[in-house]
């Protein structure tokens, strides 16, 4: 089936139109939507080179050559800018503006030698999208979620469509001067530039869709003081932390932490004073756990902490030694230091059938209330509490 050429650059040019406006719509009015915002600029310029090389014939080379594909050079750097701008990255201006000026330079030079510029586009280009396709798979720095993918598509296409025709014409499969090969060419480099308009448009704006998505479930797990994991998130973590438990047999223990008299640090410091101090006692715990532990702000003054595959005896050790960095840290506040302890109750041992979260909580609860009636400032584990009681 012939294609008709004027009618698939229009195509293109309006689809990469279309998404430049609504990703300006959809950053319009936000914050931190540079990224969003020099999106837009690369579907613009995807537009833009389009018109350009849609008008060849009608407009001089210097503009539908030079210009054309100088614009689509400066496509590809501001992804990279923009992926840049999403991660939090410096930008490099040289990685950016080299190509570009690479472009414009050699394509002026070679405008009349057409292999010779495939074999230019061939290189320069997907050594461009090369650049963002590292960004994108960076394992440094991941870019999270699914729309990565649709952008890696996207690149990774386009860039082996344009190295397979330089590749071509370097090794003669492909001729210059056969109209009609170049025609299926062209026609199926403009076919791939909508596959790459559309999968970047859609893939980028999916990307902030997901991060957008992934920080309001942060929040919504964070408790705002303290920065842990607020009540809920660390039930859920007890919950799914008790159930691997229980399956697999292995020990559990719990620590329930609470603030001794910290009614008193309100009432004679102020509130604010009070909020210090928990924070404070949220990070001195929340520094000293491993790394598989987990910690949360189950109330008030009151902390959770979940210890996978430990033994009682471990967390009791554990307990202690964070009383006693919590009973050495002071809290500075107008001058003075605050100091405050902490009673803590253990529950530990093998989880089975007969263990539930809420079963769990209740006995590190008495224990720790036992701790508070002996005397506050120490550790009572599940156990021993009806004996010193
Ligand atoms: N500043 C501040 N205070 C809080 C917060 N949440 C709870 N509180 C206070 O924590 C205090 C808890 O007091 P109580 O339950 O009587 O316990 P306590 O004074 O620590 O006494 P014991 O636990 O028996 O040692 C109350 O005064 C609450 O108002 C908070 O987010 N910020």
């Amino acid at each position: 089936m012939p294609l008709d050429m004027p009618t698939l650059f229009l195509v293109v040019t309006v689809v990469a139109f279309v998404m430049a406006g609504w990703v300006g719509v959809m950053a319009w009015g936000q914050r931190r939507s540079e990224a969003l915002w020099s999106w837009a600029a690369v579907m613009c310029a995807f537009a833009v080179s389009n018109v350009l090389y849609g008008f060849r014939g009608v407009i001089g080379d210097f503009w539908s050559v030079v210009l054309g594909n100088g614009v689509l050079s400066l496509a590809f750097a501001l992804m990279l800018l923009s992926l840049w701008r999403f991660q939090g990255i410096r930008p490099r201006p040289l990685l950016m503006g080299l190509p570009v000026l690479l472009a414009l330079g050699l394509y002026a030079l070679f405008i009349d030698a057409y292999r010779i510029r495939v074999i230019v586009g061939g290189t320069l280009f997907p050594a461009q999208l090369g650049l963002v396709l590292q960004v994108l798979l960076s394992r440094r720095r991941p870019v999270l979620g699914r729309g990565r993918w649709m952008l890696v598509t996207g690149a990774a296409v386009l860039g082996t469509i344009l190295l397979l025709r330089a590749l071509g014409m370097l090794l003669g499969w492909l001729d210059a001067g056969d109209a009609l090969a170049n025609y299926r060419w062209q026609a199926m480099l403009v076919l791939v530039a909508m596959v790459a308009v559309l999968s970047f448009g859609l893939g980028f704006v999916y990307m902030n869709l997901e991060r957008a998505e992934r920080r309001s479930f942060e929040l919504a797990m964070r408790d705002v003081l303290t920065g842990l994991a607020n009540r809920r998130a660390i039930l859920d973590l007890l919950r799914s932390s008790v159930a691997r438990a229980r399956r697999q047999g292995q020990w559990l223990s719990v620590l329930m932490v609470d603030i001794d008299h910290f009614k008193a640090v309100n009432d004679n410091h102020g509130h604010q004073a009070g909020d210090a101090v928990l924070r404070q006692v949220a990070q001195t715990l929340a520094s000293r756990l491993r790394a598989q532990d987990q910690i949360g702000r189950f109330g008030g003054e009151e902390f959770l902490v979940l210890l996978p595959d430990t033994q009682a005896e471990g967390a009791r050790v554990l307990a202690d030694a964070l009383r006693q960095a919590v009973q050495h840290t002071f809290t500075p506040w107008g001058g003075q230091q605050i100091a405050v302890t902490i009673s803590v109750g253990v529950c530990g041992h093998p989880l089975s059938e007969a263990d539930s979260p809420e079963s769990l909580i209740a006995a590190a609860d008495r224990a720790m209330y036992q701790a508070k009636r002996l005397g506050r400032n120490r550790v009572e584990q599940v156990g021993e509490e009806s004996e010193a009681g």
